[in-house]
């Protein structure tokens, strides 16, 4: 059996060929940039004025105090022109600064009164209150690079720059298959004997959360049924998840079904806990992920394998991060254990504190870790204290 870091490196070798593709920005998000954005214009693109109340001529402070008010000037309104030195447009946040003015006074520091706007302070300078034209780009500026990860904050800006369409790296089509007689339909009464299937919905929201759609379906513990199902999703879909069947069970007929059908298997056990049994192969530019079936393995292979693999596909830069473990933990087997924990911040720092189960077929509690640290595979007292690797389930970035 081979250690986490060796399955990584496997992963890590055998990366998915994704071509590029041209979508509506709004389908973009969580997709990475295929070619560089540049600024189609300025930003801002005009002198803007950032508080509601006056413009006036810095200038003429010197001599006046009192300003008559020639009009208004709003946001999404051509450009006015102020016609004398010592008058005054109300202007709004995000309008065009208007003509002739270069200063915006705003409402709380003036009095209005029968069309004459009363300034107290004579002591500003002009540009005050305005946001000048190309301070934050200017046209021809990349403002995104090619390989840039479209979270929400890139996808305004792509609005902003007019970039309706986006040159983007293809995510893969995913199919994620639950396994198993045992299982029945959420909305469906278990016999005594059954439960309800949960593990591809889990796989189903975190691809959700990589930008994936992915699929969903059913097979049962049937050799030649799982062998022609699986043929068939080999077509269509380029990535296929498995929870359950990949271990030692009479029934654990994926990894035999997998060879049958022409798939290398690169990996089967890796010296961890949980997700001992975890299984990757692939068919050319088809690939397989058997996560064990119980629940905490198939979402830890999930983080710990698949998402650094899709990572590595898309070139994206992966954060690693760590925390302090706020507990002594004993773990006397030497494979990495990936301890189930939830995550405080205290004092500026980040804490894990292992969340109490019953392994890994406890579902119950396994939603109360919000990551898990990886413990070294050298039997141990792991003290408090100490820093560890973690990884989180709900972290949207790499
Ligand atoms: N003799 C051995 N037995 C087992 C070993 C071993 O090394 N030798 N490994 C154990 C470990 S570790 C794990 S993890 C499990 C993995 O088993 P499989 O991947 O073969 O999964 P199944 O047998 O199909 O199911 C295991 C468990 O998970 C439940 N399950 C499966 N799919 C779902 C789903 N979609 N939603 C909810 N729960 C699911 C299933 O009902 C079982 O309880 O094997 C150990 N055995
Ligand atoms: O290691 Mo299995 O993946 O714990 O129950
Ligand atoms: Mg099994």
């Amino acid at each position: 059996m081979i250690s986490v870091d060796e399955a990584k490196e496997i992963l890590s070798k055998n990366p998915i060929a994704l071509a590029d593709t041209s979508l509506p920005f709004q389908q973009s998000l969580y997709h990475t940039l295929a070619s560089d954005v540049f600024a189609d214009r300025d930003a801002p693109p005009f002198h803007r004025v950032t508080m509601d109340g006056i413009a006036i001529r810095a200038a003429s402070l010197k001599s006046n105090k009192r300003y008559h008010i020639e009009g208004i000037q709003a946001a999404g309104q051509p450009q006015l022109s102020l016609s004398d030195a010592h008058h005054c447009l109300e202007v709004m946040t995000g309008a065009i600064l208007p003509k002739n003015t270069d200063c915006v006074i705003p409402y709380e520091k003036i009095h209005l009164l029968d069309g004459v706007a009363e300034v107290d302070d004579t002591g500003y300078s002009p540009f005050h209150n305005v946001h000048l034209k190309g301070t934050d780009a200017k046209k021809g500026d990349r403002i995104l690079q090619k390989g840039t990860w479209i979270h929400p904050g890139k996808l305004s800006v792509l609005a902003s720059l007019g970039k309706a369409q986006v040159e983007v790296r293809q995510l893969p089509k995913v199919l994620v298959c639950a396994t198993g007689d045992e299982l029945v339909p959420v909305a469906q009464q278990p016999l005594p004997h059954q439960i309800r299937s949960s593990n591809v919905f889990m796989l189903e929201a975190a691809l959700k959360s990589l930008g994936i759609k992915g699929q969903t379906a059913h097979l049962t513990d049937h050799r030649e049924k799982l062998k022609t199902e699986i043929e068939k999703a080999l077509e269509t879909y380029e990535v296929l998840l498995f929870s359950g069947a990949v271990s030692k069970g009479k029934f654990d007929f994926l990894p035999e079904v997998f060879r049958q059908l022409g798939v290398e298997i690169l990996i089967h056990g890796v010296r961890q806990k949980p997700g001992k049994p975890f299984l990757f192969g692939r068919k050319g530019n088809r690939f397989v992920f058997g996560f064990p079936g119980n629940p905490a393995s198939t979402l830890v292979c999930f983080h710990a394998f698949f998402k650094a693999w899709l990572g590595t596909s898309l070139q994206r830069e992966t954060e690693s991060s760590s925390a302090i473990l706020s507990d002594e933990v004993l773990f006397n087997r030497p494979v990495t254990y990936h301890l189930l924990v939830k995550t405080v911040l205290r004092e500026g720092k980040v804490w894990a504190v292992p969340v109490k189960n019953s392994g890994s077929g406890d579902w119950v509690h396994l939603s109360e870790a919000d990551a898990f640290l990886s413990l070294p595979a050298v039997p141990s007292v792991f003290k408090k204290n100490d820093v560890f690797p973690i990884t989180y389930f709900h972290k949207d970035s790499f």
